[in-house]
């Protein structure tokens, strides 16, 4: 099972928080360069303030992915990265008395960093280390409060912040059109098994060579429809069908052609079956027939209908064309059984009755089969 891979894999090794924050760091930082560049030549800053600028803001990021790459649980380094840039952003901040834009896009993208990795906690996260960079920068010399940004200082720390917020947004639609195609194929794939379980649990209820239930879905079946019955005062019939000399068929013509027999049978059995019927094979060429609502004699005269139309057909194999003919024994809910097992042991002597007489019959079950009524051909 192939999924497309998500952006949170591990791609070359290095965890995609790491990627990411470098590639947004890295970028995100050229501007601040830039901004804070601006603002250290209009404040006419001392030569170690440009030297820790382009520590910071040109050889810090890479430090940062060097050192989250190496660790063995890269995604806890570049949370300790973050928190190490907020720390940094306080110092610089405190150092340089709150430049009201510099403060701005500091806290603004530092905010999102955290909550976006941390939740709502991030929040306070961010509260705690960018105070201790501030406490920091305070053991040198006291916070002291110059607000003022030029407006070229201004401009830049906009197109930072706008920059910085546009590669978030991106990288967020990626990831949830990520997310999104891997719900899509998870869907598809759970349809697939589901549908998958449908044809099993039905297969496991049919005989593979006609296509009728079969013995277990009988089991499953019968009782309940005879509780029905019983509740609506209802008859219930069932016809147990045996192919006569089946086996003369098989020796005669060959497997394959008994085969066909058998499968002529069970269509004829679907087309003389109403909707509330249900036709089984329960194995061999013994079929049986469970009919819904309907009085022993209706069953008799559709027992009837079956042999003669049985008898009347014509299978084509290989050139050939077989007759055969069918027995079989009627039983009936409520007059003769009303438990399952019991109903289909009438049938069953009933059957028996019919080969015994000869086949090619119809026989009802009778309690004693000499004084049984027949209905035989
Ligand atoms: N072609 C085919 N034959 C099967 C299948 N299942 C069982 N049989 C054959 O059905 C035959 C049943 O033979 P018997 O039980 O002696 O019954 P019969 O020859 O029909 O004789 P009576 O029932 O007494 O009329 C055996 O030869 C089995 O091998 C099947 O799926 N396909």
């Amino acid at each position: 099972m192939k999924l497309t891979p998500e952006p949170s894999s591990h791609r070359e090794g290095v965890h995609w928080t790491v990627r990411m924050n470098r590639r947004n760091r890295s970028a995100f930082y050229v501007l601040l360069f830039l901004a804070m560049g601006s603002h250290l030549l209009a404040t006419g800053a001392p030569a170690w303030a440009w030297a820790a600028l382009v520590l910071h803001y040109l050889i810090y990021p890479q430090l940062a992915y060097w050192r989250a790459c190496r660790s063995s649980d890269q995604r806890r380094a570049e949370m300790h990265n973050m928190d190490a840039d907020i720390v940094l952003a306080g110092i610089w901040l405190g150092a340089l008395g709150f430049p009201l834009w510099i403060t701005f896009i500091m806290c603004a993208s530092g905010c999102i960093n955290m909550v976006v990795f941390h939740g709502a906690r991030g929040g306070v996260r961010l509260v705690v280390s960018m105070a201790a960079g501030i406490a920091l920068a305070a053991i040198t010399a006291l916070p002291s409060w110059h607000p003022d940004t030029d407006l070229r200082t201004s401009l830049l720390c906009m197109l930072a912040l706008g920059l910085y917020l546009f590669a978030f947004a991106r990288d967020g639609y990626d990831r949830a059109m990520a997310q999104y195609q891997v719900h899509a194929q998870l869907r598809g794939q759970f349809d697939e098994i589901r549908s998958l379980q449908a044809q099993l649990r039905e297969q496991a209820l049919r005989d593979p060579l006609t296509g009728l239930f079969n013995r277990r879905q009988l089991d499953a079946a019968l009782a309940p429809a005879l509780r029905r019955c019983r509740e609506q005062g209802t008859p219930l019939s069932v016809l147990l069908i045996d192919i006569d000399h089946f086996k003369r068929i098989n020796d005669a013509h060959g497997h394959a052609a008994g085969d066909m027999v058998l499968q002529a049978l069970a269509r004829l059995l679907l087309r003389h079956a109403r909707p509330q019927d249900l036709a089984c094979r329960l194995g061999g060429e013994e079929f049986l027939l469970v009919l819904d609502d309907m009085p022993v004699a209706a069953a008799i005269e559709r027992a009837q209908e079956l042999r003669q139309a049985f008898e009347a057909l014509r299978v084509r194999s290989e050139g050939e064309e077989l007759a055969a003919t069918l027995s079989c024994g009627v039983a009936a809910f409520p007059q003769h059984a009303d438990q399952p097992q019991a109903l289909l042991a009438c049938a069953d002597q009933a059957l028996y009755t019919a080969k015994e007489q000869g086949r090619n019959r119809v026989v009802m079950w009778a309690a004693q089969a000499a004084e049984g009524t027949t209905a035989a051909a």
